[in-house]
Order: C-alpha cells, then sequence, then structure tokens
C-alpha cells in the first residue's frame, strides 16, 4: 500500500459512514503507536506534522518517519497530512517534501494570531487549491477561528491561533458563508469552528450543546451535504489519564474534553476528519510518570518509551472503533496522485454546492 490522499480517504469515509482520526506526530514512538492501533483493528490513517514537529523533529525525520510507517505497514493506507499551514509557501514546502495532503489555515495571518479577512482566506486558499490539486494532493482549509464559546477567547494555548478575544460570529462557522468558501476555494474539506480549541483546557464542565455546538455541525452539513467536514481541538482529554499525571507527581487542573459520543453526532452529520494531538500527549505522559515513579531502578528509556506507546495505541484503537474506522483500511485501494491530479483536471472532484 502507498501513501493515499486525504481526499480519497475522506470519500471513502463519506461514502460508508465513518470519520477517521487525524493523529499529530512528532516521533518514532507516536507514529509506532498509531500504526499498531491501526493494523490491529485494520483501520486508513492520517499521520499529521505542525509547524510545531517540524521544528521539534526536522523535515527530514518526520518525512522518513511516516516512510518508514509505510515501510513496515504495506496494509495500511497512509495519508501524510500538513496540519495549519501558515502561507501558500509553507505548503509548498510540505507538497516538495512528500505530504498527501495540506492544510492552508487561511482564518488566521502568516503569524498564525492575527484573524483574517474573509477576502484574505478565500484568496489564499483558492492558491493553494489549484497547486496542490496541480501534483493530485488534497487541501483542508479552515473558516472561523478556534476558541472557547465559554470565555470567547481565542485558543491560543499551543502557540498558534487567534489571540485574545473574540466574539461569537468569529467562533462559529456560519453555513452559508462555509457554502461560498467552498465554491471559491475548491477545497477538498473544510475545518469548521464549533466550540473546541487546542490543547488540554477545552471547557471548565462537562461540555453542554450551548458551548459544544455539534448542532452548528448539522446547519453546516445541511446546507453543504457533500462537503467533508473537519474538526479541530477535538481530544477528549480522558480523565483517567489526568488523573494518573497528577497521581505520580503532575498537577493538570480539573478540565474537560470533547467527548467520544459528541464526536460520534458530529460524525453522523458530515464529520470526517479529527484531529487528535492532546490525548496522546496526556496517555504518553501518564505512563511514563508512573512507570519512572514505579520503577526507580530503571535506567533504560526505552522501557519508559514502551509505556507510552502502550498507553498511546490503547487510545488510538478506542477512537477508529469508536469513529468507525475499523475494518476499512483492507476495502481501500489507493489511487495514485497522478491519477487524483488527471481526476482534478476533469473536474470529478469538483465540490458540489448548491
Ligand atoms: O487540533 C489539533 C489538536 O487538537 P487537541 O489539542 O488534541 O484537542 C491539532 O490540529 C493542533 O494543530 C496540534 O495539536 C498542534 O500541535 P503543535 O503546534 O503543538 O505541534
Amino acid at each position: 500500500m502507498a501513501i493515499i490522499s486525504l481526499r480519497q480517504l475522506l470519500d471513502h469515509a463519506a461514502e460508508h459512514d465513518y470519520g477517521l482520526p487525524a493523529f499529530n506526530v512528532n516521533n518514532m514512538e507516536q507514529v509506532k503507536a498509531i500504526m499498531e492501533a491501526a493494523s490491529a483493528v485494520d483501520a486508513p490513517v492520517i499521520l499529521q506534522g505542525s509547524a510545531g514537529a517540524r521544528s521539534y523533529a526536522g523535515e527530514p525525520f518526520l518525512r522518513h518517519l511516516v516512510l518508514a510507517a509505510v515501510e513496515m505497514y504495506p496494509h495500511i493506507p497512509i495519508c501524510m497530512h500538513q496540519d495549519h499551514g501558515a502561507s501558500p509557501a509553507v505548503c509548498i514546502r510540505a507538497i516538495q517534501s512528500g505530504f498527501s495532503s495540506v492544510m492552508m489555515d487561511g482564518s488566521l495571518l502568516e503569524d498564525m494570531k492575527t484573524p483574517a479577512s474573509y477576502e484574505y482566506n478565500v484568496e489564499t486558499t483558492r492558491k493553494v487549491a489549484d497547486m496542490a490539486h496541480a501534483c493530485g494532493v488534497s487541501v483542508e482549509g479552515e473558516l472561523g477561528c478556534l476558541g472557547s464559546l465559554e470565555t470567547g477567547m481565542a485558543g491560543e494555548e499551543d502557540g498558534h491561533g487567534a489571540a485574545g478575544e473574540l466574539d461569537h460570529s468569529q467562533l462559529l462557522t456560519d453555513p452559508d458563508e462555509a457554502a461560498d468558501f467552498v465554491k471559491k476555494t475548491n477545497v477538498d474539506a473544510l475545518a469548521i469552528a464549533i466550540g473546541t480549541s487546542h490543547g488540554a483546557y477545552k471547557f471548565t464542565r462537562k461540555p453542554t450543546g450551548k458551548v459544544l455546538r455539534i448542532d452548528r455541525v448539522k446547519e453546516i452539513h445541511a446546507r453543504i451535504p457533500n462537503v467533508h467536514l473537519v474538526m479541530h481541538g477535538s481530544s477528549s482529554v480522558p480523565e483517567d489519564w489526568t488523573a494518573m499525571i497528577n497521581e505520580f507527581g503532575g498537577d493538570i487542573g480539573q478540565t474537560y474534553g470533547v467527548p467520544v459520543e459528541e464526536i460520534v453526532e458530529g460524525i453522523r452529520h458530515g464529520v470526517r476528519k479529527v484531529n487528535i494531538d492532546t490525548d496522546l500527549r496526556i496517555a504518553s505522559y501518564g505512563a511514563m510518570r508512573k512507570f519512572m515513579a514505579e520503577d526507580r531502578k530503571n535506567f533504560d528509556p526505552r522501557k519508559v518509551y514502551k509505556e507510552a506507546q502502550k498507553a498511546m495505541t490503547s487510545i488510538c484503537a478506542a477512537r477508529y472503533e469508536a469513529f468507525g474506522a475499523a475494518g476499512q483500511a483492507s476495502q481501500i485501494k489507493v489511487i495514485g496522485l497522478e491519477d487524483m491530479n488527471k481526476r482534478y483536471s476533469k473536474g470529478e472532484l469538483d465540490p458540489v454546492v448548491t
């Protein structure tokens, strides 16, 4: 099996009514954990690398980690996706590096902090879609800014995301604007703002429909039923793992993530890609703290990393199962990027927006 485009994966997911977690990767342990889970449950994979991942691992390491996964797990289709591209230049470099999918996040200016105008977002995203599709590569756009509907604060926690307070119209994607945006940009997938944010501190209590607007997902899906929707900031922040971090010397405050059942409801209404990073950080961190506290004589870091990997694998497998992606990998025959380009050229993949 080879590298697959995001578009082909999401088309398959839409046809068979399931969703795909897109896990962020920075190192070998994360890649192996995801691949072990996917292989065990026969799920297709989206591995995504952020700008933070590239500066942590370096572009060649990131690329070769994914290529190693393709070689080690030939039965699993893998999409190599660039998370939150800040500019067309960043996206082009990712395509050059072999990514089969890129996100152009034109909801923010290139500083990744200042909310951009709608016109800027359309123009930059359209530019990237034209270039990417010429290479058979898929494009995810974003409309609306991630942030908390509880506080009105934008989600700056992990170094990117708008800064300061935003009004509700910026924190919630408008269905009609979404239709116009997709028509003008030709994106393959659209990230929407519905009250989720990156990182561990998303909600101060179990989220109700007022602060986690799954009803808005339904409205957007009703308006553009043929467009693949993406939920960012969708870690569930499992309480057992945050408790473990705290039991072994950590200090994670009381917090709530996006409940898995709410994501599944989103998947019933057009969500096809679900971004998850924090859950793997939390699970691996909890497992490492526990192991190091309990085996104080150990000095072999591989034993610690193995525990981290096991913890992440269990989260990944649970998400593949819950989102309905288990059993789907073997059903997919990869279409090469050359052929994807031909499909774009013929207009076969143009968005259907009425
Ligand atoms: O939505 C995302 C993760 O959501 P999460 O925090 O897991 O709820 C990703 O798209 C983020 O972009 C990613 O976590 C950012 O990572 P770094 O920039 O810190 O590498």
